[in-house]
């Protein structure tokens, strides 16, 4: 049965941190006979800022393909909130019930300011063609403004975004997506390609996006990843090879086994 908006909405008025928001069970997907994932288990919790790691090959653009509609798996369930059935909807209608997906290369207007980004990727906003700022409702421009905060762009609010650096892009995709207000942020490699301080800043903001939301990060940087000190799941093969803290996924056997051929 196909939820209507105003239910799935009701669906998440009561969800409280710690309810589970994203459950993966038993999926397997095959190219050509070959298994990219494999029985594939985990869930997310909302509230929750999850890393997922593993070597290239592992599965992970194909978990992120599958929970946001663009893979569709042989078998296996993945159930947003307490009953959205993801694999019987499309990529569109995934995202309008709250899953966001930021790709790597960030893809922001370049000719229009921060301000006006966030604007533009409001949610239901159909004003592209008007004209921008004016009309905007306080509502609407606290949103922006706690967004821009967020992000820590605030200052540079009025600036073009096509002047911003890497970090600052990327920064900005991550706001417009918030724009859309998702309940579950998935964000391919945020730090490719950062300098230091950059990567220092978008741990800090994707910990306090993940307080308001659930957000999973797929990321190679294990300095990154420790810095964020959440929980890991490791995959291999298409499947949780070892899930916990940093500290237990680096002393865990099966882990340094695979890694580093101990
Ligand atoms: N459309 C496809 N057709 C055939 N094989 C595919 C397809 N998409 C992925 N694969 C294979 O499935 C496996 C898992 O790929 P996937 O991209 O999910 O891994 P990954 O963990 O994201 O790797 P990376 O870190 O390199 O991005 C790989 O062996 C890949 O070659």
């Amino acid at each position: 049965m196909k939820l209507l908006k105003h239910e799935i909405k009701q669906d998440f008025g009561n969800i409280r941190k710690g309810d589970r928001i994203l459950l993966v069970d038993g999926v397997s997907v095959s190219f050509d006979g070959f298994k990219a994932l494999n029985n594939l288990s985990f869930s997310i919790d909302y509230g929750e800022l999850r890393c997922i790691i593993g070597a290239n090959g592992a599965g992970k653009s194909t978990m992120m393909d599958v929970v946001t509609g663009k893979t569709k798996p042989d078998v296996g369930q993945v159930i947003f909130g307490d009953a959205i059935d993801l694999l019987s909807m499309d990529e569109p209608s995934i995202a309008d019930v709250g899953i966001g997906r930021k790709f790597q290369k960030p893809t922001v207007f370049q000719n229009n300011t921060v301000f006006e980004n966030l604007e533009l990727a409001m949610k239901d906003d159909k004003r592209f063609f008007k004209t921008i700022f004016s009309k905007l409702n306080s509502a609407q421009k606290d949103k922006i403004e706690h967004t821009m905060n967020l992000i820590g762009l605030k200052e540079l609010y009025n600036k073009e975004a096509g002047i911003l650096s890497h970090g600052q892009k990327q920064w900005l995709e991550i706001g417009m997506l918030i724009m859309q207000e998702p309940k579950l942020l998935l964000v391919d490699e945020p730090v490719a390609g950062m300098t230091p301080q950059e990567v220092e800043n978008t741990a800090q903001i994707l910990t306090d996006l993940s307080k308001e939301n659930a957000v999973v990060v797929v990321e190679h940087d294990m300095e990154f990843i420790r810095s964020i000190a959440s929980k890991v799941t490791v995959l291999h093969e298409g499947s949780v090879l070892a899930e916990g803290n940093m500290d237990a996924i680096q002393n865990n056997e099966k882990v340094r086994k695979v890694y580093l051929g101990e």
